[in-house]
């Protein structure tokens, strides 16, 4: 196997910043928030305990989600104390999205979702030392609540009129569905979570997208009627690609964080694709690089920008950030030897596999020609096209020159595969089936 230099950033935060809070302002974190002053004198003073919520909408976490699992760690290296929170109530509620309705997901679907969601919580944070991590669920304190109880202690902290005018309500009530009373209440169950986080832990800072500020205000609002007290939330920006596109998903699929959802391959290549004028960007808010080091990555953008660096750097530090060291080094080992130099015969066979299943490919029976493989990848148009492309050497079969017609694919390679190129960069998976 080839060996990638797997140097990666030490989750830590940037000594050069006197405040975590001038660090999350400097790396672009902070897109909306409550009183500023006060927060910087907040994050810069004792711990404080703060939050943020991951609602079970499907079985895995995606890289929107990441923003605000790296947020919270950044915030716990600063030596606060943060608690994950995973939305066993709100989850069979639903946030009401700007589109439509949400369809109510059964009870235990739900549960099985907030149990890999709190898996997934937990690589993130560290529940070692004085700030400990805790992970909370808001099913222990929303279920056993009645609804008499929660209208007369929770709603009547609540104006109507306010809730309303939160955006996700508004785009809704606009449009010819309306919203039901369900997806409408649900900013009161996100308050009331924070207020209940307040009293059991003395939480007061919740960090969240910044599509979130009217759940994050609503439980800013709650805390202050019900205890007099100015709570704080930071709403991170929404990220977005310089070219208009959908950050955060690759031909239509989300990028989840669950390997079994989106191989750490394919999730290596979406990274190494980011454009130039995002890379820097996307450096800042999504590894623990330093401040100086991401100024080297914008020089060597300016400078030798068909090098790829900072794209390699960032695909590097996301995927080890998230699938590991091992699993990283496997897909790096891969990219290499499909795209630039290696064994192909030396690589871990599952990681092969979901690099293929990114590539054009195709099934063949074992001992088919290559002919045929090479059309049935799309490789070549035609059997004609085929046979010329072999006659001028232009076809090569797991690394090696394919020299007539008569050639077979056998997937020799780990994994029971083979590769089929085509002239320099054109390459093609092939499955034995
Ligand atoms: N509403 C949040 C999740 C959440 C749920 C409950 C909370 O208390 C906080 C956050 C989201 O959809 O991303």
């Amino acid at each position: 196997m080839s060996n990638p230099d797997l140097t990666t950033a030490e989750p830590a935060i940037d000594p050069t910043f006197e405040n975590v809070w001038d660090e999350l302002v400097w790396r672009g974190l902070v897109h909306v928030s409550t009183d500023q002053e006060a927060l910087r004198a907040l994050l810069g003073g004792d711990p404080i305990t703060y939050y943020c919520g991951f609602d079970p909408t499907a079985p895995s976490l995606h890289l929107g989600n990441l923003v605000q699992l790296l947020t919270l760690r950044r915030i716990q290296l600063a030596g606060h104390k943060p608690l994950g929170l995973v939305g066993g109530s709100t989850g069979l509620i639903g946030d009401p999205r700007p589109t439509a309705e949400r369809t109510l997901n059964t009870p235990e679907t739900v549960a099985e979702w907030v149990g890999r969601l709190r898996t997934q919580v937990e690589r993130y944070l560290s529940f070692e030392g004085e700030n400990a991590a805790r992970i909370v669920n808001n099913l222990d304190w929303t279920a056993p609540m009645s609804a008499i109880d929660f209208l007369r202690e929770i709603g009547k902290h609540y104006r109507v009129g306010t809730m309303l005018k939160k955006d996700a309500v508004a785009a809704r009530l606009n449009s010819d569905a309306g919203i039901s009373y369900t997806e409408f209440s649900y900013q009161v169950l996100q308050g009331m979570d924070y207020l209940e986080l307040y009293r059991q832990y003395g939480c007061v800072l919740q960090t969240g997208g910044s599509d979130q500020w009217g759940n994050l205000t609503s439980g800013t609002d709650l805390i202050r009627r019900a205890e007099g007290v100015a709570a704080h939330a930071i709403g991170t920006p929404l990220i977005t690609n310089s070219d208009g596109t959908k950050f955060g998903k690759s031909e239509g699929n989300a990028i989840w964080l669950d390997a079994e959802m989106c191989s750490p391959y394919r999730m290596y290549q979406f990274w190494l694709s980011t454009a130039d004028a995002d890379v820097l960007e996307r450096l800042k808010i999504f590894t623990f690089l330093t401040r100086a080091e991401i100024e080297e990555y914008a020089q060597l953008v300016e400078t030798e920008p068909f090098r790829r660096a900072a794209q390699k750097r960032l695909a590097l530090e996301v995927v080890a950030t998230v699938h590991g060291t091992d699993a990283t080094a496997a897909v790096i080992a891969a990219s290499e030897a499909l795209f630039g130099q290696g064994d192909l015969n030396a690589l871990d066979a599952a990681t092969l596999r979901s690099a293929l299943e990114e590539l054009p490919n195709a099934t063949v029976a074992a001992g088919a020609p290559v002919l045929d493989a090479l059309v049935e990848t799309g490789l070549v148009a035609s059997l004609s096209e085929a046979r010329r492309a072999i006659a001028q050497g232009g076809v090569t079969l797991d690394g090696a020159r394919v020299e007539d017609d008569d050639a077979v694919v056998q997937g020799t390679l780990p994994g029971g595969v083979s590769v089929l190129r085509r002239g320099k960069k054109t390459l093609a998976g092939v499955f034995i089936g």
